[in-house]
């Protein structure tokens, strides 16, 4: 992101024509080679690229701010007839994990071409646009190429290393100084050739439909857990803590689900994460709805602990103001949550940079979607055939380092898998 942290350039005045259009047909099939961003779940989402104005953000407060003075000086047409969330003016954003331990920033990105569809519905806004000008209606692009001789490298710590940390949170968890910490490892996957994220949000897109599929500024991945939804003043935040692996065998996943909505390590795992995202979201709402107990949430590669928390909020509390307040949950961070980040800080040896942060995008009426960046990888700007992935696991008391490290391979999965499948 272009601009110094922080600062805040005088947002232009910008035109901004939404137009229906006929279904698009496969959204990624549409992603140019360049300035690619993606939001996909079920097919359903929106792709965009161009860029009109970025802004560098300090923080999602920071980003909110910024973008409320976009908003205001903006002149918007569309040809929608009711709220479509997402249509009009759109920004795509992607925001660190900590901002005190990071080389790298957080912004948003206000992209000049927008194709969305939403339940059967299908938009094009063209942002930026002169009162007479025309683009090019988008058509489909080729197939990228699949990734070549794609092998992975260590991360920042061995595995060895990795669950002497795991068993020195559990030390710290046992002498009473936290409840809970999530730590994550990292792995680095290097292709021959220069890697086209579109192949990976294609794979990811298709393997992981229950998830969101992401593409910003040069992070992608699918993500199972939303950070915060707001529509229509509805908030809703999954919480996903607690974790299994799966077999692929039906039978003994269906025990495997059973066990793991038993397992007291992952319920109280799943609580501090609940307890987490209740708190921070009941100083915006009227009405707080939080499931007393989590379902199983079945993916292809892990079976999570689920609840889904909604909220009633207040008038003109906006999606990015939630992000804000929600980031970090217990379920990237853990309990109590500064004790959390100074530790993860101490023991990861691991710069998180977005991974774990929220990502995400906002529409001009404050609505929007900020899931947390997992299952993802972060592509190196100085060598676009490298890319660093990432997973993390809640350690509480009860954790185990051997399996934490096997429950950090699974998540790892849907990357490992999109960059080695070859269709
Ligand atoms: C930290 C990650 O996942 C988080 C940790 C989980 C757990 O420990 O059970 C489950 C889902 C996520 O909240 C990750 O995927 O990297």
């Amino acid at each position: 992101m272009s601009s110094p942290a922080g600062v805040t350039l005088v947002p232009p005045r910008l035109r901004v024509r939404t137009v229906v259009v006929p279904d698009p047909g496969p959204l990624v099939a549409l992603l140019p080679e360049t300035d690619a961003l993606a939001w996909i779940r079920g097919g359903d989402g929106m792709v965009a690229w161009g860029e009109v104005v970025r802004h560098k953000a300090a923080s999602p407060a920071d980003a909110e701010e910024w973008w409320t003075t976009l908003v205001a000086s903006c002149d918007e047409e569309t040809e929608l007839d009711g709220a479509v969330p997402g249509s009009g003016l759109v920004a795509f954003g992607s925001f660190v994990f900590d901002p005190d331990n990071t080389s790298a920033s957080s912004g948003l990105v206000v992209p000049r071409t927008v194709l969305g569809r939403r339940n059967g519905r299908a938009w094009l806004t063209e942002i930026g646009v002169e009162a007479d000008e025309q683009r090019p209606v988008p058509c489909a692009t080729p197939v990228p190429p699949a990734p070549e001789g794609v092998r992975f490298e260590g991360g920042s710590l061995t595995s060895e290393q990795w669950r002497a940390a795991v068993s020195r949170a559990v030390g710290s968890i046992t002498a009473g100084q936290l409840d809970k910490v999530v730590l994550a490892r990292d792995l680095v996957a290097r292709a021959d050739a220069d890697l086209d994220p579109r192949w990976l949000v294609g794979r990811l897109s298709e393997t992981y439909p229950r998830c969101w599929t992401y593409l910003v500024d040069g992070i992608v991945g699918a993500t199972p857990e939303m950070l915060v939804r707001l529509e229509a003043g509805l908030a809703t935040s999954r919480v996903l803590a607690g974790t299994i692996q799966r077999t692929g065998d039906g039978r003994t996943d269906l025990a495997r689900a059973d066990a793991l909505t038993r397992s007291s390590k992952d319920l109280e795992e799943h609580e501090y994460a609940v307890a987490s995202v209740a708190a921070a979201l009941e100083p915006f709402c009227s009405a707080l709805n939080v499931p007393e107990t989590p379902y199983v949430l079945e993916l292809p590669n892990v079976l999570h602990l689920a609840s889904d928390v909604t909220a009633a909020v207040a008038p003109g509390v906006t999606s990015l103001s939630l992000a804000a307040a929600l980031h970090p949950s217990a379920a990237v961070c853990g309990t109590p949550t500064d004790v959390a980040r100074g530790l993860i800080a101490e023991l990861e040896h691991l710069d998180r940079a977005r991974y774990a942060g929220p990502v995400g995008w906002t529409d001009a009426s404050g609505a929007g979607e900020w899931a947390i960046a997992l299952r993802c990888g972060i592509l190196d700007e100085t060598d676009p055939r490298t890319i660093r992935l990432f997973a993390g696991c809640g350690i509480v008391a009860g954790s185990d380092p051997d399996a934490e490290w096997a429950e950090a391979q699974a998540k790892l999965a849907p990357m490992i898998g999109a960059l080695t499948t070859r269709r």
